[in-house]
């Protein structure tokens, strides 16, 4: 069966003065319809470039070197411009980090979002004036008839990101690619949109793509992810198995970096060493030189994804694959750490191994 959207073997590389940096290397995954699939990685892991390269938005020094974004079978990638734009307008929406830059700040808030109304629809004005007060509300901006008429600089980040999202469910779309986007807010505005949006989901039948550097948002949010690492995928899995049985050493460190209750911590990266340099990324398996149980095999071989229970390579419909040499029979001392969830709160509550930095 096909998926809503299926992305395969995307490379997309900048030509930077320093260098050629090759943002996204080889990546293929899918999004099935009506559900929320996460991407999550440290700054600089491709995310972005990622979910941009979906909507085709990969502007100078960037291109898509090859690969397919096939949505509903179609290769968006082979369309032309204006295709693509009806595709973006239709069919797929975004919802940005920065919501208050994602909307025109000289017309009221309400003008513009009736005006996807009634291109969408085919509508006179009234009645997208009224469908678009009816979203307004629906995505929990209070007293939405007086707030259609503020200016975004008039409402919170919050609320501008409330707004955003009624913007993007107003085309009625399959999909919507979320990135980052609730970074900007504090954490109990972001607890009560990420909520908002997994009603939303439910309630419209539309899929998110959601973005996120936070293993904890995209564990609350998400029903599969993807845990990216420079430029590739290391592992996908449903998010119950990402959770609590994570077969990658990155994404076993990400967990620990998930804050726990009571533990006073913020999200503090606990793996030790920095994400690669991606003009020169180390040789063999990117992630080596941070991972604690890294072998000379792993400086050669860079690890393709495979099934963890087979070694089988992974292909676009796989439900579970991780990219480590332990899952062919390439590690000699094997991986050693282990999660364990304190029952009582489903958190996090300890972890062996040398993972936790
Ligand atoms: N316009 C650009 N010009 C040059 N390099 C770029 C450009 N955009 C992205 N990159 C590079 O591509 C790589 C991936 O960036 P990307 O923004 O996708 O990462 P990310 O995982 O989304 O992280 P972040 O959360 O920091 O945005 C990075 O090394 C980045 O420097």
């Amino acid at each position: 069966m096909t998926a809503l959207l299926e992305v395969e073997d995307l490379t997309a590389r900048f030509d930077t003065d320093e260098g050629i940096v090759t943002a996204v290397d080889g990546l293929s995954y899918r999004v099935e319809a009506g559900e929320t699939f996460g991407v999550v990685g440290e700054s600089g892991a491709g995310k972005s470039v990622a979910a941009r390269a979906v909507l085709g938005l990969i502007d100078d020094p960037g291109r898509i070197e090859r690969g397919e974004v096939r949505f509903k079978g179609e290769d968006l990638l082979s369309m032309d411009e204006s295709e693509l734009r009806s595709v973006r307008g239709d069919r797929i929406a975004l919802v940005f980090q920065d919501a208050r830059a994602a909307l025109n700040p000289v017309y009221t808030v309400g003008e513009q979002i009736a005006e996807t109304v009634e291109h969408h629809l085919e509508c006179d004005p009234e009645v997208a004036r009224d469908r678009t007060i009816r979203l307004l509300d629906r995505v929990g901006i209070p007293d939405a008839d007086a707030r259609y008429s503020d200016y975004p600089h008039e409402l919170s980040g919050g609320m501008c990101q409330r707004a955003t999202i009624a913007m993007a469910l107003s085309c009625e779309p399959d999909l919507i690619v979320a990135d980052e986007p609730t970074s900007a807010l504090d954490v109990t505005v972001e607890a009560r949109i990420l909520d908002l949006l997994a009603d939303l989901t439910d309630e419209f039948g539309v899929a998110v793509q959601l973005v996120s550097h936070d293993l904890g948002v995209i564990a609350g949010t998400c029903d599969r992810a993807m845990v990216m690492y420079a430029g590739e995928a290391v592992e996908t899995a449903a998010i119950e198995e990402l959770y609590y049985d994570p077969k990658h050493p990155y994404t076993a460190g990400l967990m620990s970096a998930i804050p726990r209750v009571g533990d006073g911590r913020d999200r503090l990266p606990t793996i030790p060493g920095t994400t690669p340099d991606p003009i020169d990324v180390p040789s063999g398996c990117r992630f080596h030189p941070r991972c604690p149980f890294a072998e000379e095999a792993c400086t050669r071989r860079n690890p393709s994804l495979v099934d963890p229970e087979t070694g089988e390579p992974a292909t676009i419909g796989t439900d579970r694959a991780a990219a480590c040499l332990e899952y062919t029979d390439g590690l000699e001392g094997g991986l050693d750490y282990s999660v364990e969830i304190d029952g009582a709160t489903g958190e996090h509550a300890e972890r062996g191994g040398d993972c936790d930095g």
